[in-house]
């Protein structure tokens, strides 16, 4: 299992009290599959990409990552493990101006110690895999919003991830540019055997996944409804 949430339980500070962000949550997300999280607003989708991002530590409740739980680790090794083995697509791609779409992926194998070539390589085949092998020498302004996304997309596969995290991918797209993205996301899934999981607004793109995990104040269920 490349993804393990075991009775998760976070809660954040709310004045006095304690605002339960995430009731006793258990997701497993396999290999090659994608686990779609819907549910309103405010109900933890993000919380619950934080936590299995390990960039937030639970209440209660065990992550595990690749066959590694990361209770009680260091920070540095938590820096590490993500480093190897965890890819975040964000809502928007917060790509550098200056640099090319290549440049943005190359950029992450150096910060990894990758030698130039391989990064220049391993970079110009993921542009190619999202469809934007002729765009690679452009900058994020002569691009459109879907492509940016598309790199951002790209950039996260850099490190070959077995966990791909992606948060509301297609929120600043059209319905028409989101659902090309979702099925590049999915693509990619299959194809990379990452264990991805996708958090959108868009029920259309339900569609694309294997698991749907519905987040209610806090809680998660799997509807057994057809879809
Ligand atoms: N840092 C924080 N401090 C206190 N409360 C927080 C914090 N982050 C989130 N919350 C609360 O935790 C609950 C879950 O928030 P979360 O952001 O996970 O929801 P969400 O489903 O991602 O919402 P949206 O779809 O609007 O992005 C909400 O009630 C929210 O107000």
């Amino acid at each position: 299992m490349s993804l393990h949430l075991s009775g998760i339980t976070l809660t954040y500070p709310d004045g006095e009290d304690r605002l339960t962000a995430l009731d006793q949550v258990t997701l497993d997300v396999p290999k090659g599959t994608l686990t779609a999280v819907v549910g309103p607003s405010g109900s933890g989708k993000s919380s619950l990409l934080a936590v299995a991002a390990t960039l937030v530590t639970p209440d209660a409740g065990t992550v595990t990552v690749d066959g590694v739980t990361t209770t009680g680790m260091s920070r540095r090794d938590l820096t590490e493990l993500r480093r190897r083995t965890i890819g975040i697509v964000f809502q928007q791609p917060h790509l550098l101006p200056a640099l090319t779409a290549a440049e943005q992926l190359e950029v992450m194998a150096r910060i990894d110690g990758r030698p130039r070539a391989a990064a220049r390589a391993r970079a110009r085949e993921l542009l190619d895999a999202v469809g934007l092998a002729a765009q690679a020498g452009r900058r994020p302004h002569q691009l459109s919003g879907g492509q940016r996304q598309r790199v951002g997309i790209a950039r996260a596969l850099m490190n070959d991830p077995t966990l791909l995290l992606v948060d509301e991918p297609t929120s600043a797209l059209d319905h028409e540019r989101g659902a090309v993205v979702v099925d590049l996301i999915t693509r990619l899934t299959h194809e990379r055997a990452t264990a991805t999981v996708l958090v959108t607004h868009d029920r259309t793109h339900l569609t694309a996944a294997d698991e749907i995990a519905e987040v209610h104040d806090g809680r998660l269920g799997f509807p057994t409804v057809a879809r």
